[in-house]
């Protein structure tokens, strides 16, 4: 591959891989100098589906020391933190804000990384630098026999605290076409998110996302909206799972066909409903989603496991930045 020696630009334009975790797409560009600099309206033009390439969101691959040296205190951190952590996950919203993480993006960031030859899954984990700090990421074998991908997103939160999961809730959501607004939880992945439990799937097929669903109180920085219908659990040998079947919509983006971060929020907003509600908690959880399926573990360190597929689907170069 030569960007490793001649960096993403060559003479006829910008190099680029199109890639999608459940169909959460992203155009990925390998920056392995570091010195890429990809405006918001160059991100958006590159996301853009009828003018450019088309993605949820852009990713730049690029030295976690060169993010340091560009001014972001956190790529210090990763490097203090994890000195292996050499590759940053610079992720874009498809409107050109940035994001601290991306579930989706990191496992189509590493398949990435692996075809570049970075790194090589099937003898080692990779550290991985994201804004939410140190992700590490496996390969395992999935359960349709594809290479899945499963990355420890760390500690997550409910900002609410104790409060808000006995309650379970400490906001309210509105969608178009709804009478009266939801209760629903927040909950922090490294990213913000909100979720909210629907009565039925039909309910969930039927909704209305076009427009960002309204939060209150409106969270400071924004957040990603599910709206969920917990499944009936199944029990495999000695493990039982819970399953929920969600639909997202993205801050940044809109409407997406999957969520990483969000389907690990969801997963986690049920446990804790289910928790208020007496139940013993479940620890692993399928999570439907429009673009597929995906698996969350809630570990024993207080991290939660995303994993799911990760596709490469082709490369090519863009004069269009
Ligand atoms: N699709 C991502 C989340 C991307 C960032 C999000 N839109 C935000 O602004 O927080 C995922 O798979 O987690």
């Amino acid at each position: 591959m030569t960007s490793r020696t001649t960096g993403p630009r060559s003479t006829t334009g910008l190099r680029f891989t199109k890639g999608h975790g459940t169909h959460n797409d992203f155009v990925l560009v390998a920056d392995t100098r570091g010195d890429l600099e990809l405006t918001p309206e160059q991100v958006r033009t590159l996301a853009d589906r009828r003018g450019g390439i088309g993605g949820d969101g852009v990713i730049r691959l690029a030295p976690t020391a060169a993010i340091a040296r560009a001014g972001e205190a956190v790529a210090d951190q990763v490097l203090a933190e994890e000195p292996a952590a050499i590759w940053f996950m610079d992720y874009r919203n498809a409107d050109g804000s940035v994001a601290e993480m991306c579930g989706n993006g990191v496992r189509v960031f590493t398949a990435f990384a692996e075809s570049l030859g970075l790194v090589d899954l099937d003898t080692t984990e990779l550290a991985l630098g994201t804004r939410a700090g140190v992700k590490r990421v496996r390969k395992e074998t999935g359960p349709d026999g594809v290479p899945w991908y499963a990355v420890d997103l760390g500690p997550w939160r409910l900002p609410g605290g104790a409060e808000a999961a006995a309650a379970g809730a400490d906001a309210a959501v509105a969608v178009r076409g709804w009478a009266a607004p939801r209760p629903a939880l927040s909950v922090d992945l490294g990213n913000p998110h909100t979720v909210v439990a629907l009565g039925s799937t039909d309910e969930l097929a039927r909704i209305d996302l076009t427009q960002a669903p309204q939060v209150a109180p409106p969270p400071p920085h924004g957040t990603n909206v599910e709206l969920v219908v917990p499944l009936e659990e199944t029990t495999s040998g000695a493990e039982t799972a819970g399953r929920v079947r969600m639909r997202v919509h993205e801050r940044g983006v809109g409407e997406t066909q999957s969520c990483g971060t969000g389907a690990v929020a969801a997963a986690l907003a049920v446990r804790t409903w289910a928790a208020a509600g007496g139940r013993a908690p479940v620890d692993t959880w399928f999570v439907e989603v429009p673009g597929g399926l995906l698996r969350v573990r809630v570990l024993t360190d207080g991290h939660a496991e995303l994993a799911g597929p990760a596709q490469l689907v082709f490369s090519g170069e863009t004069t269009l930045v």
